[in-house]
């Protein structure tokens, strides 16, 4: 295939750059502790500093896989396929949601809602940057919210945030993995005070899987 055809194929989203895609437990957030297939694609450009997968930043550096592949592989190993990245919401997402639930499968998005929602979700989880923020549509679709915390001032942005989303999205405080120590004790209390908010622990760097 030529470099113009995939280019093609990526903007209708039958490919996408696929960065790596593996069967873990989805250790975040309201369906932490699940089995999940987790498929990872390329390209961001929101710029969080402490982001813990600066390499899927460059989508050139991932190349274009077809979509109908991706899920194929995803439905032989998982009903629920998680898409995340990078932010998917970067690329083309209805043939990609469409396959999976052609096929029996449920749809999760991790997204900072930073550009337009395409595809269709059974759980969308927002967690939005200062950097770039969400769109109106992505507020509305929001199931979880889920705001990390790397300072103090996190938690005004977190109320912020919490006034723009639907009565019925889930609200969570994740600490920035590398600050945590400091920052728990801050948000424990904080919870307690505010107990509309949970607190989401990445549980599986404490499990050392993927
Ligand atoms: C790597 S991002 C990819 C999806 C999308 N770009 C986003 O930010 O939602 C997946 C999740 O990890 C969170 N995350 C990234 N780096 C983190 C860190 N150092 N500590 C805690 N959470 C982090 C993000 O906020 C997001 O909820
Ligand atoms: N196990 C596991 N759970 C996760 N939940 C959200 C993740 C992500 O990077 O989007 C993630 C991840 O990278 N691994
Ligand atoms: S939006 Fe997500 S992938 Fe992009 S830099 Fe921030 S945490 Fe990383
Ligand atoms: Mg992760």
């Amino acid at each position: 295939m030529t470099k113009k055809e995939q280019e093609k194929l990526v903007s209708t989203g039958e490919m996408l750059p696929l960065m790596e895609e593996f069967y873990t437990i989805q250790g975040e957030g309201f369906y932490k502790g699940i089995a999940a297939y987790f498929i990872r694609i390329g390209g961001c450009d929101v710029g969080c500093h402490w982001c813990d997968v600066k390499e899927s930043w460059d989508a050139e550096k991932h190349p274009p896989s077809l979509t109908s592949s991706i899920v194929k592989k995803a439905l032989d190993n998982s009903k629920t396929v998680v898409v995340t990245g990078g932010e998917p919401l970067m690329w083309n997402m209805n043939p990609i949601t469409e396959a999976i639930k052609q096929g029996g499968g449920n749809t999760h998005i991790e997204t900072s809602g930073a550009y337009e929602v395409t595809g269709v979700w059974d759980w969308f989880c927002l967690s939005p940057k200062k950097n770039k923020l969400p769109t109106l549509e992505a507020y509305k679709r929001a199931n979880e919210l889920k705001v990390i915390v790397y300072n103090k001032h996190d938690f005004k942005f977190a109320e912020e945030q919490a006034a723009q989303v639907g009565e019925d999205c889930i609200l969570y405080l994740q600490p920035e993995w590398s600050v945590r120590d400091k920052m728990i004790p801050l948000m424990v209390d904080y919870v307690m005070q505010n107990p509309k908010w949970k607190i989401s622990l990445q549980t599986h760097k404490y499990l050392n899987i993927p």
